[in-house]
């Protein structure tokens, strides 16, 4: 590790210095030969971009197996300390078992650290291959609520005495009468509240003002989860028509518009709203949603939505651009600072230590987390040679399997290929 100094806020605002101290944790599975690939293309970009004047000093953090073989924690509370510390980590996938074990640990940093959005921008590289007759057409930055919803943990397992307490409160206290077979249920619990939709969707308007974008989608299912998502249209609407009045337009006013002086007035007013550059906040049922993404791609920009919905949409529009090797995201928290850097995908245990996986998601993180700090160039230079490389057809076993007369090349060569091709990149800012 090269020394470094520390990252610090000011209102909201990062003081970055030139030589940044920046925790990483590799993660389990495929994590390490990622992380591998990944922090050489990192620091090559920041070398090109600024010729030894800026370098990151990064400081390994444990978490998942290796912090559990070292000191028998799985999220020692000594990296949650370091982070909320140094304000800003990447890190590769954590293993969570499934039906048992020990909760999510890539969950309980988000929540631990209050990162309460996961931002997870969806774009296409121009050759990766994709299922969809036009790719280029889907271009959406996904704001999933981070911190509630399901992924609040709270569940009792079936025949367990704490299940029996929640199920006698809603059956005596609560008058239930609709669990179909509470012998052997397990219960779960979903809240969902105004604050952290509010903060959620602010954050999601923000960013669509701040990058020019046209929409803000919130995909619920409101229809039939009428005090939680229906909830969260509710108050995405609110916050939109409160703080950012002057900025857009809400389908929530179209319909007051419908109702007080018909159809084609609300027509006009979206029209006219739409050519004064406002942009437009409407809702989208989760179910349909999913249909549209794929039939009609170009009609959603930015899409706010709850925790759980945010998750499979990420890996579904993942999907439609090449797939889950090429998925980035950040986890932030817009007032503290605090942001973690992660891909989409998880670990992908069959190919450990095999060299073998797509390390793009995990690199385009770190682009994230570059253009977090403000270092444009060096972010740029990623992409840019990351276009270059894709187009030249010398790719992963991902995307190899799918392309006629492609290169496969292993995660490390992949690697390789990008810093090779940074020397063809203009840098720009
Ligand atoms: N944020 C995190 O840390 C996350 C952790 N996880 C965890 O990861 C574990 C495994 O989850 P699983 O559901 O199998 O999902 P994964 O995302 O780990 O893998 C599913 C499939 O996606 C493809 N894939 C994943 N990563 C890459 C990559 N870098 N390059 C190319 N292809 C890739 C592979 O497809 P193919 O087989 O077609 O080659 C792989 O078999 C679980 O414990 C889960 O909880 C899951 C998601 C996020
Ligand atoms: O934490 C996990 O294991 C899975 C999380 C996940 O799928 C996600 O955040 O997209
Ligand atoms: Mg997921």
């Amino acid at each position: 590790m090269t020394t470094g100094e520390k990252i610090t806020v000011t209102n909201g605002v990062l003081n970055v210095p030139n030589n940044p101290i920046i925790p990483f944790i590799e993660g389990d599975g495929t994590g390490p030969d990622i992380w591998a690939a990944s922090v050489r293309v990192l620091d090559a970009a920041v070398e090109k971009a600024y010729k030894g004047e800026k370098k990151i000093a990064w400081k390994e953090v444990l978490a998942g197996e290796k912090a559990f073989n070292q000191t028998g924690e799985w999220l020692p509370q000594e990296t949650l300390n370091l982070i909320d510390e140094y304000l800003l980590a990447i890190k590769g996938p954590l293993t969570t078992p499934v039906g048992g074990g020990i909760r999510s640990l890539n969950v309980a940093l988000r929540q631990e650290l209050d990162l309460y959005v996961c931002v997870r921008p969806v774009r296409y590289f121009e050759g990766v291959p994709s299922p969809v007759k036009r790719p280029e057409d889907t271009d959406m930055v996904i704001f999933r609520e981070n911190t509630e919803d399901i992924y609040a943990g709270i569940e009792y397992q079936k025949g367990s005495a704490e299940v029996q307490k929640v199920l006698e409160f809603l059956q005596t206290e609560m008058g239930v009468k609709k669990i179909r077979f509470p012998e052997t249920s397990g219960i779960g619990i979903k809240p969902v509240s105004e604050e952290g939709t509010k903060r959620l969707v602010r954050a999601a308007i923000q960013y669509a003002v701040d990058h020019g974008r046209k929409s803000v989608t919130l995909v619920h299912k409101g229809n039939i989860m009428k005090f939680t998502e229906g909830a969260f249209k509710n108050w995405g609407y609110e916050v939109a028509e409160q703080e950012f009045s002057d900025q857009v337009f809400t389908w929530a006013q179209y319909d007051r518009l419908v109702e007080e002086q018909g159809k084609q007035a609300a027509n006009e007013a979206q029209a006219a709203a739409e050519a004064a550059g406002k942009i437009i906040v409407k809702d989208s049922i989760a179910d349909i949603f999913l249909q549209q993404i794929l039939t009609r791609p170009k009609e959603f920009d930015v899409v706010a939505t709850m925790n759980l919905n945010g998750d499979y949409i990420s890996d579904a529009l993942a999907a439609q651009v090449g797939g889950i090797g090429i998925a980035p995201g950040a986890n932030i928290n817009y007032v503290t600072g605090h942001a973690i850097f992660e891909a989409t995908h998880g670990t992908a245990p069959k190919y450990a230590g095999l060299d073998k996986v797509n390390p793009s998601s995990v690199i385009l993180s770190g682009v994230l987390m570059l253009e977090h700090l403000g270092w444009n160039e060096a972010a740029n230079l990623i992409v840019g040679s990351m276009e270059k490389t894709i187009a030249s057809k010398v790719v992963t076993y991902d995307f190899a399997r799918l392309m006629d007369g492609a290169t496969e090349v292993k995660c490390s060569e992949f690697g390789d290929e990008l810093i090779k091709n940074m020397d063809t990149v203009q840098v720009n800012a």
